[in-house]
């Protein structure tokens, strides 16, 4: 897969002059640090709530304010493809077909950096952040998750954060994994990095088409775009389909799709769901694309209260740990925590410690060691409202530097079925 970074696929999505902008409520402008304080002073507050409703993890669960003053970075999820004018150089010639494209400006643009100021008004529906455009797979994902909701686009998994910290939505639907991808680590990170709860996860097929502009067919195809994780999930079939092309990482699946159309490359094509095709006056050159018909993506809804956590129905629970002792004892005694009370671990995922990534040890006979040091995530089946669940999180307080819930939830009981996701 090729993936090249280039800023200016994101400023034709999010910036240009030509695109008019129709938001379902205007925002005014503000710089964001300034709402940095009253925005930490509000989630402390939630989060003591949440600490003492679970009686346990009193003196733990605090994040570093270094983790949470850290900078933002937007380089992780932002990869891109070449830019539009450089596009229509290279495709160099111009459409003939006279289909009728849908009208796009009526379709919501996402939400930037510069579009986060706090406390719109809003009415009694549901508004929950996603990134992408329209016609995304998150878009889907946060229909599933919440029927009837007025789903907001973010032009980055950063924005969708901040838009529920900032009250412009009330929630955020986030991948965080893909049966065959693997793990979005992005979201891990921002996951740690921001103080909100997640409160549910549904899991979606995700069925791919490969699109391109009407009247083009396989043989004109220099280039195939979409989000990398898309790329990866049809990799094989691509190479079936005798597409050995370039490949290129853009924002999200139907970000590919707007972009093809709205720069007329006839030599592209967009991987994306068969409701971009729609949205974007795009032919479906080949449908049902991932490498595994059973390719499924998993979404963590996610808000800035916690829920109660109940025993009625099946839950899961979400945690983050590190630990300042060495060797692998502490990894083995805190599954152990869990394998005692017969909790099973649907997840286990380790990403680097942001604030301390290297440890030194020193031994005067053998020379200085250098330790990467990791952040572990654990999901575990069992709700915060189990006894059991209680114990093992404290018997883990015990050998671990840092620990902090990040939610307890109703499991996703619905099966995974192949289906289409349009
Ligand atoms: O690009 C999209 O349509 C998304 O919603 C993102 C995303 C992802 O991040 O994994 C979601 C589901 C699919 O696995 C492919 C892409």
């Amino acid at each position: 897969m090729q993936s090249i970074s280039n800023p200016s696929f994101k400023t034709l999505t999010t910036t240009d002059p030509s695109h008019h902008r129709r938001r379902s409520r205007n925002y005014s402008l503000r710089v964001l640090s300034d709402l940095r304080p009253s925005l930490a002073g509000g989630i402390g507050n939630c989060r003591s709530d949440f600490r003492s409703s679970c009686a346990i993890l009193s003196s733990k669960v605090f994040l570093s304010q270094q983790q949470q003053s850290s900078s933002s970075d937007s380089a992780g999820d932002s990869s891109s493809v070449s830019s539009a004018a450089a596009a229509a150089a290279v495709n160099g010639h111009v459409s003939l077909d006279l289909v009728p494209v849908p009208d796009q400006s009526l379709l919501p643009k996402p939400l930037t950096i510069a579009d986060l100021s706090p406390a719109p008004m809003h009415g009694s529906c549901l508004r929950v952040a996603y990134q992408g455009v329209p016609g995304a797979y998150s878009e889907a994902a946060a229909g599933k998750a919440y029927p009837n909701c007025e789903a907001i686009p973010c032009d980055q998994f950063e924005v969708a954060f901040q838009a529920v910290e900032l009250w412009i939505a009330d929630r955020a639907v986030l991948p965080v994994e893909n049966s065959l991808g693997g793990s979005i680590h992005r979201n891990y990170d921002l996951l740690l990095r921001h103080r909100l709860h997640i409160v549910g996860e549904v899991q979606l097929p995700v069925h791919h088409c490969l699109l391109a502009l009407p009247g083009v067919r396989k043989e004109h195809l220099t280039r195939v775009i979409s989000h990398p994780q898309a790329l990866a999930q049809c990799e094989l079939t691509l190479t079936k389909l005798g597409l050995n092309v370039a490949r290129e990482a853009v924002d999200d699946t139907a970000g590919a799709a707007e972009f093809v159309a709205a720069n007329n490359l006839r030599d592209t094509a967009a991987i994306a769901s068969a409701r971009a095709a729609d949205l974007y006056g795009m032919q479906v050159l080949a449908d049902g694309i991932q490498d595994d018909s059973s390719n499924v993506t998993r979404f963590v809804m996610l808000a800035r209260e916690p829920i109660i956590p109940r025993t009625d129905r099946p839950f899961k629970t979400s945690i983050v740990f590190a630990h300042d002792r060495e060797g692998t004892s502490v990894l083995f005694k805190v599954l152990s925590a869990f394998a005692f009370r017969n909790i099973s671990l649907t997840k286990i995922e380790s990403r680097p410690h942001r604030n301390r990534p290297i440890r030194l040890v020193d031994d005067a006979n053998v020379g200085t060691a250098k330790h990467f040091e990791y952040m572990f995530y654990v999901d575990f089946e069992a709700s915060m409202a189990e006894v059991r669940a209680q114990n093992a999180l404290s018997e883990i307080q015990e050998f671990t530097s840092f620990l902090r819930v990040l939610g307890s939830y109703p499991m996703d009981m619905t099966p995974w079925a192949p289906s289409r996701c349009d």
